[in-house]
């Protein structure tokens, strides 16, 4: 039989607002379910329940069709998210499957599981957690999903992104990338007002938030080489679904 994947919405095409190919046409298969429960999550539906009777348990020949019936020929790009898609060792299929299509994939995880097929993602986002999540990072962990990734050459391939809401994320952000020196590293907004319904209110927070941000980074030698991003989708779209 085959193996499932507990999906909760698919959805595109759309732009990666974030991160390391920021602005790339892609489409999103985003999972059920998380080990973390960061208190300001964007997706928290994925995991506290309120979107339960939306997962649907889908192989990735259904996964590949729905994607086919949305994008048409109009995607070579999926992204994965959630949730933490790096809970399901069911994926394989997909990506497989997906590459056979000649699709690019990329995921995004919080970097508290490892799976053997990060090695097949062609854009592999780590966004470990800073304090004012409430999660704690599990360096250990952490340490060894960057380790095996060194080992096999996908430098190329993968990113670290922490998002900052504070002085304390900030100096979490430097820890990390100085314990990380070649893996390329991206500062991401954070977004306070998840609930927010009137985009020009969202929209100048954000940008009031980005320049300080970009602010602080500037003064900063530690982040040199570092990378300042908006959430460029919460800025076009606010905080709607499904884009
Ligand atoms: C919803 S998460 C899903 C993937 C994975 N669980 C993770 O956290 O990396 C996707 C990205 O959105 C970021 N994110 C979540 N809530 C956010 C918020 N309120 N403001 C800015 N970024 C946020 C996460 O840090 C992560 O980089
Ligand atoms: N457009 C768009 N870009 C994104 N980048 C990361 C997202 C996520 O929720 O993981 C996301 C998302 O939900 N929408
Ligand atoms: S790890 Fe990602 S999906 Fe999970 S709670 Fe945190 S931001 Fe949300
Ligand atoms: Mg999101």
């Amino acid at each position: 039989m085959a193996k499932t994947i507990p999906v909760l919405e698919i959805f595109g095409p759309t732009i990666q607002g974030e991160g390391m190919v920021i602005g790339q046409k892609t489409m999103f298969v985003r999972t059920a379910g998380c080990d973390y429960s960061c208190r300001w999550c964007d997706s928290a539906f994925t995991w506290d329940g309120s979107a339960k009777e939306e997962i649907r348990q889908m192989t990735a020949e259904e996964v590949w069709h729905r994607l086919v019936e949305l994008g048409g020929d109009r995607f070579s790009h999926v992204t994965i998210s959630g949730g933490n898609p790096a809970l399901i060792k069911a994926l394989d299929e997909l990506i497989s499957l997906l590459k056979e299509n000649k699709i690019r994939v990329a995921l995004e995880t919080q970097g508290s599981r490892w799976q053997d097929w990060f090695y097949d993602i062609d854009d592999l986002t780590i966004s470990p957690k800073p304090p004012s999540s409430e999660m704690n990072t599990d360096f250990a962990v952490l340490d060894d999903i960057i380790e095996r990734l060194n080992k096999r050459g996908r430098v190329a391939n993968v990113s670290l992104k922490v998002v900052v809401f504070d002085e304390k994320d900030f100096a979490y952000a430097k820890f990390v990338h100085a314990r990380y020196p070649n893996i390329p590293f991206y500062l991401q907004v954070g977004n306070d007002d998840v609930t927010e319904l009137d985009d020009l209110t969202l929209r100048t927070k954000l940008l009031e938030k980005l320049e300080w941000l970009i602010e602080k980074t500037v003064q900063t030698k530690e982040m040199n080489d570092a990378r300042v991003l908006p959430q460029l989708h919460a800025l076009v779209w606010g905080n709607k679904r499904g884009v």
